[in-house]
């Protein structure tokens, strides 16, 4: 896999800001047996992707070998924290991409940017060439965008502010620009997930009084669903059936939660509600997952079956943005990775170029002996 068009993705190992600021976080050993890094299965279908984007949105043709994930020079700010400081990052489609970074280096708010919850103050998101949020111009595909036919990575007009402190229960971007206007604030939560991005927070946000099945079937509950269910009879059928399928292949993958189906979710320990957490995402039937620190605080036999899953979910062919602090564990099932540091990227290569730097081995995979594990 050689992404083209991207600053950040050259081979060798790029050194895109110096690493001096980069302080020892995790070295916690691998765990879970060892695993080489494959070839990345096909994406699914561009053309039933196509039928899903939502009239006005803003479709980049321009781009060649469009990236899945496209995120260009992307700041957020919360009030007067700038927590991402211009950060470019690809994700191609079938890849599982690693996003590690010392406690505080942004990762969980580039999630929650490409996911809708945050507004980027300058720079923009794209999903298969459509843009999600911020600014930049493109191609229109529905003609209330603002493009105006170029792409690429600059593509700011002007917008300086944010919204401040967003919290966690949806999009807090629209008509909070500070200079007053409202273009292009970005899509919300509900209207990216419904193109196919499922995000997985930190924290496991199950709903605790319901049952398992019942938070399972949450997840199918999508504005593409909607739509069908809306749509006639035999619609309905195919929505159920669609659901019934997703709902096997999470069972499939955690056989845990079939045996724990009319349980209260509140009720799970801390690894079947991560297992929760994923089959919910799964539930939405996603080309993209988003998942945030999916190992934490789990026993390292369930940190294993949580990797082995990534590894499924990406065999199936799903595309994997991975934000882990057991990092030696995340460049085992990842393609590629960035590292990040104060909110901008300061490394960027393959999960085996990354495993072999010794700045990242230092950092993030404790003792060259522990590393040498990681590397092939
Ligand atoms: N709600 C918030 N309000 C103000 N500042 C915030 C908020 N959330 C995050 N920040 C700040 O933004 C920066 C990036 O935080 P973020 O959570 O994205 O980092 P992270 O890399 O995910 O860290 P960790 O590994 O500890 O989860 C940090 O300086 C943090 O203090």
């Amino acid at each position: 896999m050689t992404p083209e068009g991207n600053p950040l993705d050259g081979s060798p190992l790029e050194n895109i800001a110096p690493l001096e600021n980069i302080s020892p976080v995790d070295s916690t050993p691998p765990t879970g047996s060892a695993s080489q890094v494959g070839s990345a299965p096909q994406a699914g279908s561009v053309s039933a992707f196509r039928s899903t984007i939502p009239a006005g949105t803003l479709v980049d043709l321009t781009v060649p070998e469009r990236p899945l994930l496209d995120v260009r020079d992307a700041e957020v700010a919360y009030g007067a924290v700038t927590a991402l400081r211009g950060i470019s990052l690809r994700v191609d489609p079938g890849e599982v991409v690693a996003l590690l970074g010392a406690n505080g280096a942004g990762k969980t708010t580039t999630l929650r940017m490409i996911s809708g919850l945050l507004p980027p103050a300058r720079g923009s998101v794209w999903f298969d060439g459509a843009r999600l949020a911020g600014t930049g111009s493109g191609t229109g595909l529905g003609g209330t965008g603002t493009g105006g036919g170029t792409s690429g990575h600059s593509g700011t007009s002007g917008h300086s502010g944010t919204s401040g402190n967003c919290g966690t229960s949806g999009h807090c971007g629209a008509g909070a620009w500070s200079d007053g206007t409202r273009d292009s604030p970005g899509l919300p939560v509900h209207r990216v997930a419904a193109l196919g991005i499922s995000h997985v927070p930190e924290g496991r946000r199950i709903f605790p009084a319901m049952t398992v099945a019942e938070d399972l079937a949450m997840g199918a509950y999508t504005d593409r669903r909607r739509a069908w269910s809306r749509a006639g009879r035999e619609a309905r059928r195919e929505a159920r059936r669609d659901v019934r399928r997703g709902l096997d292949r999470v069972h499939a993958l955690f056989p845990r939660l079939a045996e724990r189906d009319r349980q209260p979710a509140g009720t799970l320990s801390g690894g079947e509600q991560q297992m929760l957490a994923i089959g919910r995402a799964l539930m939405a039937r996603p080309r993209l997952v988003l998942l945030d620190e999916p190992s934490l605080g789990l026993a390292p036999k369930l940190v294993a079956t949580i990797f082995e899953v990534i590894e499924e979910i990406n065999a199936d062919g799903v595309t994997v943005l991975l934000v882990e602090q057991n990092a030696a564990a995340a460049l085992r099932i990842a393609h590629r990775g960035y590292v990040l540091d104060t909110g901008q990227v300061a490394l960027a290569g393959s999960a085996d170029e990354l495993a072999r730097d010794p700045r990242v081995r230092d950092a993030y995979l404790g003792s060259p002996s522990d590393s040498d594990a990681v590397a092939p």
